[in-house]
């Protein structure tokens, strides 16, 4: 029971930590100010393919959606812009792009100290849009924007959205919404063509399962182990049952995160039937690692090559 509460209360916890406004601009010293050339918000610049018709193609091809995660801002926001373009050209089939927050409780150290990197560079939620509607345009691959719920309501939920559509995003994550106030954001989302994806843990029980699985949009994001995000040595044999028991739930697509950080781990994912896997702290961590942002962006490319050789 414990362990239930626990994981609920991991989806459920809110915080209460101030962050700027939406638009406001965070001014300090080491703010590297981004010069982007002002674009127009071209609305049909995203690429036409959102995250379902993603995951219907790679069903259709028989193959399973590689889905890397990355901080924005870490360790800049001219780096974030070439670790997109890179990770597209790899073949990643949809990206999650995490939005920096003070107090990411979901979070294993890895992404922490990235979030607080890129916020300590003066990253904000203006500059990662203004880079993203420079980037957006350039990829093949759907992107879904990662944020907890604290900025979004910062920001309001129906500007937030209306951000998102203007900028190409098709997807949206907030790890801490709790299922019972996502009605909010869903109708939001559903108006604004954004697909709004929401988790299951191993301890979610199965009729509050099923409940999330109805409402997910995109893909149902699967938690592999109850905890915070960061690579494992291995990834939790519990994952094929509750892959089955989704399964027999819903015929959205499932993918699994947390823990993966090696080829074995996707391969056995894969195995256990997830149409996708999701990779976050194994590929923050090298660019937080690295020596430079070009050899970060070098490693990158190596490590989601390895990993994606898994997935043929
Ligand atoms: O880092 P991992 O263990 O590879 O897990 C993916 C995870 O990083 C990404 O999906 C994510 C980043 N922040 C989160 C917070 C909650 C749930 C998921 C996430």
């Amino acid at each position: 029971m414990a362990a239930a509460l626990k994981a609920t209360c991991f989806l459920q916890l809110k915080t209460k930590y101030n962050l700027p406004e939406c638009h406001s601009s965070r001014s300090s010293s080491t703010n590297r100010s981004f010069k982007f050339k002002p674009v127009m918000a071209n609305l049909t610049t995203a690429p036409t393919v959102g995250i379902s018709e993603t995951f219907s193609r790679l069903k259709q091809q028989g193959k399973v959606a590689f889905i890397p995660y990355v901080t924005a801002g870490d360790p800049d926001l001219p780096t974030t812009a070439e670790v997109l373009k890179i990770l597209g050209s790899c073949g990643s089939d949809i990206i999650e792009l995490g939005v920096p927050y003070s107090d990411p409780l979901a979070d294993g150290p890895v992404i922490q100290a990235a979030a607080t990197r890129s916020l300590a560079r003066g990253t904000n939620f203006d500059k990662i849009i203004a880079m993203l509607k420079e980037v957006v345009p350039q990829l093949s691959c759907p992107v879904a924007l990662f944020s907890y719920y604290n900025p979004i309501l910062k920001c309001g939920v129906d500007k937030f959205m209306t951000t998102l559509k203007d900028t190409g995003i098709h997807g949206l994550v907030v790890p801490d919404v709790p299922l019972e106030e996502t009605e909010i954001l869903r109708k939001e989302a559903t108006n604004k063509n954004i697909e709004l994806v929401l988790l299951t843990t191993p301890t979610t029980p199965t009729e509050r399962m099923k409940a999330i699985v109805d409402a997910s949009e995109g893909f149902v994001y699967l938690v592999s182990s109850v905890g915070v995000t960061g690579a494992r040595a291995s990834v939790s044999e519990k994952v094929q049952s509750l892959l089955q028991e989704i399964n027999a739930a819903t015929s959205k697509p499932v993918a699994v995160g947390f823990g993966i950080s090696k080829p074995e781990h996707v391969k056995q994912v894969v195995g256990w039937g997830a149409d996708g896997v999701i990779v976050g702290s194994a590929v923050v961590k090298i660019l937080g690692e690295a020596k430079s942002p070009q050899e970060g962006l070098k490693e990158v490319e190596k490590f989601v090559k390895s990993l994606q050789s898994a997935l043929l």
